[in-house]
């Protein structure tokens, strides 16, 4: 079983030589779900951007990134076949999620896209047993009744989900969610977080998922990264995540009150202890 995300020697700097990135080397196993923590400004974003080959790293270096086991991008250059190897990550990210014109529907069956020739993707044309699937993907993420609604119309935990059954639909192995809850309430929150778990524990799809919520990190995944200035100054299970740690991680930027029930040296909420 090859690991499902590789990355080796990755460095990026911006100009006027900040460093952004500085990650010596770090492996995520098929099946794993783990939570990318960090202060703004730390890199969670720009990693995940890295990782799907929409950033490219320093050149020169090894540089190198390896998704679902074929090579992304190394020693700064980008692979000429990134977008098939795209066909196998599932995105959610924020800033470009969906097409708000377009009905949920339309949105989720652009994850088909890649597997169909150009004839069949033009508006209606999609196959009916690809239609069927993304029904489906709908009814697993909970939104199906909103298929015909225009995209622009959901609230962001729907949004999100809708972004989830496209991943769903596209048949990726691996899904990267940058900050997927990041402008939601609470129960949109958990159910995001929960949908992404489910996909992970019942599809073994491997999730990598920055959060600025150090709580739901350690609720949802069994693994956390920490990044502080680009680098990894922790990786391990949510029960090793101590005061000591956290104030490493998050230095003068106190975390928000929330987040006093994961900053402490007290016995771990159950969850955590898994
Ligand atoms: N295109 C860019 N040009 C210059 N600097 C950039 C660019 N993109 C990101 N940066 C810088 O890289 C650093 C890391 O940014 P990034 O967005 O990855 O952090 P983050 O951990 O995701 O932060 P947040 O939690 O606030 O989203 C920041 O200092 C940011 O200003």
């Amino acid at each position: 079983m090859h690991p499902a995300i590789v990355i080796e020697a990755l460095e990026k700097t911006f100009q006027g030589n900040r460093r952004v990135l500085d990650i010596a080397s770090l492996t995520v196993m098929p099946g794993e779900m783990v939570a990318i923590i960090g202060a703004s400004g730390s890199g969670k974003s720009t990693l995940l951007r890295h990782l799907s080959g929409l950033a490219r790293a320093d050149r020169g270096g090894t540089n190198r990134i390896v998704v679902n086991g074929r090579c992304v991008q190394q020693r700064g250059h980008i692979a000429r076949d990134v977008r098939q190897i795209r066909a196998g990550i599932g995105f959610v990210f924020q800033q470009f999620n969906l097409v708000g014109r377009l009905p949920v529907l339309t949105n989720v069956l652009a994850g088909a896209l890649s597997r169909l020739p150009l004839w069949r993707t033009l508006p209606g044309w999609f196959p009916e047993c690809e239609q069927e699937r993304a029904h489906q993907a709908l009814k697993r993420v909970g939104i199906e009744e909103l298929s015909q609604q225009r995209a622009s119309t959901l609230s962001g935990g729907q949004q999100q989900r809708a972004a989830i059954a496209r991943a769903l639909v596209q048949g990726a192995q691996v899904i990267l969610a940058d900050e997927p809850i990041a402008s939601l309430d609470p129960e949109s929150s958990r159910r995001v977080m929960q949908t992404l778990a489910d996909l992970n524990r019942q599809d073994g799809i491997t999730v990598l998922v920055s959060l600025h919520q150090v709580d739901v990190a350690m609720q949802f995944c069994r693994r956390i990264v920490a990044l502080r200035h680009g680098r990894v100054v922790f990786d391990g299970a949510p029960s090793e995540l101590t005061t000591g740690v956290l104030s490493e991680v998050y230095g003068s930027e106190l975390p928000s009150p929330e987040l006093e029930p994961a900053v402490t040296e007290a016995p771990l909420p159950a969850y955590a202890r898994a």
